[in-house]
């Protein structure tokens, strides 16, 4: 068996240190070739000492050089870059065979564009790239000839429940539509009063996932599953009004997908997302996760209901946005971001994030932006505007 060499972008976050802990339980089929993240030097440092990689990389040049020095010091090999296209350049070197895409938000979007353009096994985890790009995306995907394998929990169980090959004709397929299930976040039984509250730290006590604290939020407020919908449209060649969504507040069914006949196909597991990265590196094989096996005798029910669009409306703007087309998505994620990050924060209540949003794709400019550098342009103007709002 060759070994894989695995570029992990975002290394250290939550989905970067999953990837980890599958590469390192199978020494005899992954190396890691490159290590890339934002600026956490004391976590890069821990991970190049123990996976080795040839190369670092760190968008923030001081962090960069702390990064070098110590890693010099203790006589490592490991070189150190840094930059925005360092990441680009670890992720399309000719060495490596897959890159696993978990830089959180659009700033993973030039990187796994770039993967995608040199043909790259990639595992996409940052869903905004497809939900910012998704045509440009899919596009970059043909041209380079990649693979592209969903790392998200339910795409990933789609996935798994679609016939092999599936390549968006659900009526060949006798398909009837796609359901995602959402967990409902930590405020599903909250009321409309008490979500006015709600801070970060409750909004990140995800029921079931440890998750980085910007998709806790969107968890939260639903945009997580908004921006899943629009997600498996592009990765599933699948119209809206086919994606349904289902409040599972187990997490136990990953995704589901109903057949003509009346079969539904559904994948389970323990909510645990090494199982997905796994699934997602060794397919069309399957290794084993260092994840606990689901114990069906210790569940206490599998229940489902339907999400409340009243109490979260960032659901209904994804869904608005993805019927919409052009940009509306984009303008969508670059609100979300900002919103996000200012109620992370303390800076706005959190039910102004969908309010933010709102005023955003009323004001903003949908039409769509036919390469990647009007897009990003787009992007940052929105950020702007959503940023000079909330300053006042
Ligand atoms: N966590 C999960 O279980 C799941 C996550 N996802 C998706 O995966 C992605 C990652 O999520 P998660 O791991 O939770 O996020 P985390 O916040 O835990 O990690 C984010 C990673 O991105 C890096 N990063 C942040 N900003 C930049 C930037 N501007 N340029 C380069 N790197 C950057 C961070 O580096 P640094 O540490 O240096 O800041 C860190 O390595 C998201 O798109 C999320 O939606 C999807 C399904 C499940
Ligand atoms: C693990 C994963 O894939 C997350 O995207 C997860 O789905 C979050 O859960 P909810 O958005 O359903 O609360
Ligand atoms: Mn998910």
């Amino acid at each position: 068996m060759t070994i894989q060499k695995i570029t992990v972008l975002g290394s250290t976050g939550s989905i970067g240190g999953s990837t980890l802990d599958v590469v390192a339980m199978h020494p005899e089929r992954y190396q890691v070739y490159a290590l890339a993240a934002n600026s956490q030097v004391d976590k890069l440092f821990e991970q190049c000492q123990r996976f080795q990689p040839a190369f670092a990389a760190l968008v923030d040049a001081a962090a960069a050089a702390q990064l070098r020095n110590r890693l010099a010091a203790a006589g490592s090999h490991t070189e150190v870059l840094h930059g925005v296209a360092a990441l680009e350049a670890v992720a399309t070197a000719a060495d490596v065979d897959m890159v696993m895409a978990a830089i959180v938000g659009a700033a993973g979007l030039r990187p796994t564009i770039a993967a995608a353009l040199a043909g790259k096994r990639i595992l996409l985890a940052n869903k905004e790239s497809l939900v910012v790009a998704g045509e440009l995306f899919m596009q970059a995907v043909r041209r380079g000839g990649a693979e592209l394998l969903p790392v998200d929990s339910e795409h990933n169980a789609l996935f798994q429940s679609l016939p092999a090959g599936f390549a968006g004709d659900l009526a060949a397929a006798g398909i009837e539509e796609l359901i995602l299930t959402a967990s409902g976040g930590p405020f599903r039984q909250h009321t409309l009063e008490q979500l006015q509250q709600v801070t970060a730290d409750d909004a990140c006590r995800h029921p079931n996932w440890v998750m980085g604290r910007k998709i806790s939020v969107d968890s939260a407020s639903l945009m997580n599953k908004g921006l899943e919908v629009i997600e498996a449209h592009w990765l599933f060649a699948t119209p809206a009004e086919r994606i349904k969504v289902v409040v599972h507040p187990q997490s136990v069914i990953h995704s589901m997908v109903r057949y003509h006949d009346g079969s539904v196909i559904a994948q389970l597991g323990t909510p645990d997302m090494r199982t997905p990265i796994a699934y997602a590196m060794a397919w069309p094989q399957r290794i084993t996760a260092p994840v606990a096996p689901l114990d069906f005798t210790t569940l206490s029910a599998l229940t489902f209901e339907q999400p409340d669009l009243q109490r979260f409306p960032c659901l209904r703007l994804a869904f608005d946005c993805l019927r919409t087309g052009g940009d509306a998505s984009a303008v969508l994620n670059a609100a979300n971001e900002v919103a996000v990050a200012a109620f992370l924060a303390g800076r706005i209540a959190f039910l102004q994030i969908p309010q933010l949003i709102e005023r955003a794709l009323e004001q903003g400019d949908l039409t769509l932006s036919t390469d990647l550098d009007s897009l990003l342009e787009k992007d940052a103007m929105v950020r702007d505007t959503v940023q000079g709002w909330i300053a006042g």
